[in-house]
């Protein structure tokens, strides 16, 4: 298992060992000892599917501290473009997204810590999307980012008459209107 750090604190991305033979392939898809040996151990209490076809974009979301939560995100069928915003206001990369194609092919997994908001654009027929929490969803804390804030100027790589949103995640606010409270 490879881990590598990005230019923004805290998110981190994870190349699990696979061991493919005639069958197909294994690999552990979460290790607690493994994965966090140097970090803040995350202590995940709840797993989520969603699959979506070519063109959603799902996000930018986020949930109000106390009930923020870190994510351990990985695509088990098809691809997508997966992008974080680090939401905490005192860090230097305050307002900063990263973007990381994950897919079933590469098998890569990113880890979002609390403080991030998180939408991801399918760019494949359709997508199965598997990630972990550490915090319980919680609908009065949820919020969210416009995913066409031209201050983050995030490129999905759909093009915009192909991008499909919920009627939920068409009215978010800009960064500069949004409510946030990450230290
Ligand atoms: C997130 C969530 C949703 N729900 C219910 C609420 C709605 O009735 C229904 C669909 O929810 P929503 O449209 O918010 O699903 P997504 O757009 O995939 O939301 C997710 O999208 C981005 C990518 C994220 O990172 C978050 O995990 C999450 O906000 O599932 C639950 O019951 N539990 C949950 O944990």
């Amino acid at each position: 298992m490879k881990i590598e750090k990005t230019h923004i604190p805290g998110l981190v991305i994870i190349q699990p060992q696979v061991f493919a033979d005639d069958r197909g392939f294994f690999m552990e898809s979460y290790n607690e000892n493994r994965y966090f040996e140097n970090e803040v151990l995350p202590h995940f209490v709840q797993d989520n599917i969603s699959k979506s076809c070519y063109g959603t974009v799902r996000g930018l979301h986020y949930q109000l501290a106390p009930f923020a939560q870190s994510k351990l995100v990985q695509v088990i069928e098809g691809k997508v473009l997966d992008v974080a915003v680090d939401l905490r206001i005192k860090s230097p990369t305050f307002g900063q997204s990263f973007s990381i194609e994950l897919s079933a092919k590469n098998k890569t997994q990113f880890f979002i810590p609390q403080g991030f908001a998180h939408g991801f654009s399918v760019l494949s027929e359709t997508a199965i999307f598997m990630y972990k929490c550490d915090n319980y969803y919680n609908r009065e804390a949820e919020r969210g980012l416009a995913y066409n804030d031209t201050q983050l100027n995030i490129d999905w790589k759909i093009p915009q008459d192909k991008i499909i949103i919920s009627q939920k995640d068409g009215i978010l606010p800009t960064l500069r209107e949004a409510e946030y409270n990450f230290v």
